[in-house]
């Protein structure tokens, strides 16, 4: 009686904070009873998918923060007095009332940047409790007892180069992002993307692109006339760092076509000033597989392009994960539409597109079910939390993705995932990239 009294919600407060592009966003703080605390402030996405739960914000135009403001009140008049005096080691409980009180599928009343903020506080402040790391309370909690595993570090993706809405349509693809796969731990792979990074804004500035535009993300970016460039050019970084294509760095692709793609099927790439069919799409894509030592691709067709996506998935080589963002969006049923469709074979996981911790962990476990890789990811607004990397911990995400090596919303998750690793020490294991799936050896690898 008396531990529960000492897990139980004591108090919630809201407020306004800044996201990573100065624009407002919702800060959370639970007290329990016997005196732990979470603390929580929300990323937000600016490549959104439509499936999304639906935050209260300002549509991203305005930072006056008055959608914000909105959230932030429905936190303090519904939410917070919702799950006061629950359990907060309990995180179905306090998530089903959460989900309860707001009352629509989408979480659209009350804001699923308010859900999410009640839903994270108060699951780190019953790890308080529990006088343990969030990423430990969450392995306890996988199916079958796995806690005596050892705890696998995620495989990092990082932002090299970004266009798309990540950096004022440079390109019109999103993300590169470099893979260590060669790398022997987590201290490791970050010291060669790090490289990476360095060697590939040399190979810009002597081009004479000098990389004065960073992307929302960190990464580096100038305009270009042709989307395989941006590729081409983070290859040439990872050679110009002495690194091995393929071998010691992989490259993954976020194209994000869905901000320039439809669902039936038309690309248009504005910087090459050219549209192309779905076929002719997929089929360039396929060349870059073959010519760049790719390892995963990510919303590479229109969100709603449900048959595209079951052909990408037999088109595309067996080496390559395919990785739905905007096509899964974090929603369960989404992804067992995909598992039924066989539509990608990897999902992506932002916990604020889905709203609450125990939806996106619901979404983990039913992909991992399946068989498909999972990237725990963060949004290109963030914030200087940590919680997303216990997550990938917690729940062996196998991959993370969290923007670059360059800014301090990002440094902080990877400085955590750095701490784990010395705190666990041979305890744990950094993933390899046999987490990429089908098959492990990507073509367009120099050895
Ligand atoms: C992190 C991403 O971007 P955003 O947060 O803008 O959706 C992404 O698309 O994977
Ligand atoms: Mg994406």
């Amino acid at each position: 009686m008396k531990a529960r009294q000492a897990s139980a919600i004591a108090s919630v407060v809201a407020w306004e904070a800044l996201d990573s592009r100065s624009r407002p966003t919702v800060a959370c703080r639970v007290q329990l009873g016997g005196g732990a605390v979470g603390r929580a402030i929300v990323p937000s996405g600016a490549s959104t998918g439509a499936h999304e739960a639906v935050e209260r914000r300002d549509g991203g135009e305005r930072y006056d923060g008055w959608g914000v403001r909105q959230a932030v009140a429905a936190v303090t008049g519904d939410l917070g007095p919702a799950v006061a005096g629950l359990d907060a080691t309990d995180r179905a409980l306090v998530d089903a009332r959460l989900e309860e009180v707001d009352g629509t599928p989408d979480l659209a009343r009350t804001g699923a940047n308010a859900v999410l903020a009640v839903s994270l506080a108060s699951a780190l402040a019953g790890a308080q409790a529990l006088g343990r790391p969030l990423w430990q309370v969450l392995a306890a909690s996988e199916p079958g007892g796995a806690p005596s595993r050892r705890p696998l570090l995620p495989m990092p993706m990082v932002n090299i180069f970004s266009g798309g809405a990540h950096a004022a349509g440079a390109v019109d693809i999103q993300d590169v992002l470099a893979v260590p796969v060669g790398a022997d731990s987590f201290a490791h792979a970050l010291e060669i993307v790090a490289r990476v990074r360095a060697a590939t804004a040399g190979v810009l500035q002597r081009r004479g692109l000098s990389p004065a535009l960073v992307a929302d993300e960190g990464g580096l970016s100038a305009p270009m006339s042709d989307n395989e460039a941006a590729v081409g050019v983070v290859c040439e970084g990872i050679e110009a760092a002495d690194l091995r294509p393929g071998v010691d760095v992989a490259v993954a692709v976020d194209l994000a076509a869905s901000q320039f793609g439809t669902a039936e099927g038309r690309y248009h790439l504005r910087c090459e000033n050219r549209e192309l069919d779905r076929a002719d799409w997929l089929a360039r894509l396929a060349g870059w597989c073959e010519r760049y030592p790719i390892v995963s691709l990510e919303d590479v067709l229109h969100e709603d392009d449900w048959a595209g996506w079951t052909e990408a998935t037999s088109v595309l080589p067996e080496h390559c994960q395919l990785l739905g963002d905007d096509l899964f969006a974090t929603h369960v049923e989404r992804v067992q539409e995909g598992i039924s469709r066989r539509a990608a074979n990897a999902v992506l996981v932002k916990p604020n597109q889905a709203g609450t911790l125990t939806r996106a962990e619901r979404v983990v476990r039913e992909a991992q079910r399946a068989g498909l890789g999972t990237v725990v990811s963060a949004r290109s607004g963030d914030t200087e939390d940590t919680w997303l990397a216990d997550l990938s911990v917690g729940w062996r995400a196998g991959q993370i993705k969290v923007g670059s090596t360059m800014r301090s919303e990002r440094t902080a998750k990877w400085n955590r995932l750095l701490e784990l690793e010395h705190d666990l020490g041979r305890n744990a294991s950094l993933a390899g990239p046999e987490v990429f799936g089908r098959s492990a050896s990507p073509s367009g690898v120099r050895t």
